[in-house]
């Protein structure tokens, strides 16, 4: 069993001619909350986007709990264990919460869409639904269909339902994009509480949610890891200062 979740490994990724990620090399630990910031086209989300299969890369290996998954498709890459958020684009704006969440259980289990006949018999999904309902604070709106909930609760949803398969390496697409200050410290909570036990990897713009959550900052700048550290040494870093942070870094970690 490896020590890492997760390992990229020289990885490079070019469309055309632009190489836009350029030999990023990543290690995270089993268990371990990693964020990746970096300044708008560094390459977080096509990062993200090879880590999840949605693009092959051009060279260089990644591996989940030691096994590579060059070459595979992202539904083969989330059986292994990864599941990734997409920013509510996967909500079913029709169903109700329970039912999203019902939904993103079978599917991991690998019913895909094709299950309604037999959804009465599968008790596990059902009870794994309602756990992951209370995880995510969402009982009493069980019942609404979800594109009537607030932006706040389907935020929460869609965390549910990217952990509603049990996985245990979770991706997370600016979790608090768009949140209010508040709603982005619920969110905070409920990540840190969800993500007990798993490993986390979040790309984010908000500094304070990134200092409050983070074991460990990445630092893409134009498809380079310029560093990867703690958060303390982040903040005290001045190669990241110049390139990125400034003086955006919070004064001291929110958590
Ligand atoms: N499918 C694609 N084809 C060609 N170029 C792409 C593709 N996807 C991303 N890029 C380019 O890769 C670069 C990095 O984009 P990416 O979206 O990964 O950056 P980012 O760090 O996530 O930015 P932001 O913080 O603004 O979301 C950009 O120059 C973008 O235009």
């Amino acid at each position: 069993m490896s020590a890492f979740s997760l390992e990229l490994k020289d990885v490079r990724k070019s469309f055309g001619k632009s190489e836009i990620i350029r030999g990023t090399n990543l290690q995270v630990p089993t268990g371990e909350r990693f964020a990746v910031i970096g300044p708008n086209g560094a390459g977080k989300s096509t990062l993200f986007n090879l880590i999840s299969g949605r693009f092959g890369i051009s060279s260089g290996d990644i591996l989940l709990n030691g096994a590579s998954t060059v070459g595979l498709r992202p539904f083969e890459i989330n059986r292994l264990g990864l599941s990734r958020s997409f920013q509510i684009t996967n909500i079913f704006h029709r169903l109700t919460v329970y039912e999203n969440l019902r939904c993103a259980v079978l599917w991991s289990l690998g019913y895909k869409y094709s299950f309604w006949h037999r959804l009465n018999g599968l008790k596990d999904a059902h009870e794994r639904a309602e756990a992951v309902l209370e995880q995510i604070g969402l009982q009493r709106r069980r019942s609404v269909a979800a594109g009537l909930l607030t932006y706040a609760e389907q935020r929460a949803l869609e965390i549910g339902i990217t952990i509603a398969g049990g996985a245990d390496v979770i991706l997370l697409d600016e979790p608090t994009a768009g949140m209010s200050r508040s709603e982005s410290d619920a969110a905070v909570e409920l990540i840190r509480k969800v993500t007990v036990g798993k490993t986390l990897l979040m790309v984010e713009h908000d500094m304070s949610v990134v200092f409050g959550l983070a074991d460990k900052i990445a630092v893409l700048v134009y498809g380079e890891m310029i560093a990867c550290d703690t958060p303390a040494n982040i903040r005290g870093n001045a190669k990241v200062q110049e390139a990125y942070l400034g003086s955006h870094a919070p004064e001291e970690a929110a958590s």
